[in-house]
């Protein structure tokens, strides 16, 4: 069976769209978004299926995209950071090797800015919005993960050679091949 060489998990800003990318290059396989699979197949942005359709809508097409992309990738393949709510996908999630790409609340805040591209983080007060997702979320994203990387001080390269040294993959070596 088709299985991704890694899947990444982790809160809003910790890198999961900015990081997959790079990690799928050094692996010299392909990169697929969640996120961006639900929007294509939508014809809509994730914003415009939350405000037209509502998050449990958003919710379950995430739950049958990720199905879907768990079965059929075989490269690097980001979630939507709140993927993990789902039962049923932490269930399947566990036949995979997860990478739980953690991110401080500072941190996270500063990455995510005052950005309208993310629903959940949107209202009053995004500090207290993303302290309360966090918590929640933090045994959520342990209970999936098979290997752990904190993102607050490393650069997006950097996040890459350690989650390839989690995983036990050497990088490939620059002019090789
Ligand atoms: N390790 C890092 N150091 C500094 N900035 C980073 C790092 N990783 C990501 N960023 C920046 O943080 C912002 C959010 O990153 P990204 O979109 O990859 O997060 P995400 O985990 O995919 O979030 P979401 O769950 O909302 O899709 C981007 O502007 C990105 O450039
Ligand atoms: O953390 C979340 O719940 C979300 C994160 C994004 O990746 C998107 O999947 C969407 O904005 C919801
Ligand atoms: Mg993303």
């Amino acid at each position: 069976m088709t299985s991704p060489r890694a899947v990444l998990v982790g809160p809003p800003g910790s890198g999961k769209s900015t990081v997959g990318p790079l990690l799928a290059e050094r692996l010299g396989v392909d990169f697929r978004d969640a996120d961006a699979d639900i929007e294509a197949a939508a014809g809509r942005s994730i914003p415009e299926i939350f405000t037209s359709d509502g998050e449990p809508a958003f919710r379950e097409l995430e739950k049958r995209a990720v199905a879907d992309g768990l079965g059929r990738y075989d490269g690097v393949y980001s979630l939507g950071g709140g993927a993990i709510l789902a039962e049923e996908t932490r269930a399947l999630l566990a036949e995979h090797t997860v990478v739980f790409l953690s991110v401080s609340m500072p941190a996270g805040m500063q990455r995510t800015g005052m950005s309208t591209a993310r629903p959940v983080l949107a209202g009053v007060n995004p500090r207290a919005t993303y302290k309360q997702l966090l918590e929640a979320r933090l045994p959520l994203y342990r209970s999936v993960a098979t290997a752990e990387v904190d993102t607050d001080e490393r650069r997006p390269d950097e996040v890459v050679d350690a989650v390839l040294a989690a995983l036990g993959e050497k990088a490939p070596v620059e002019g090789s091949s």
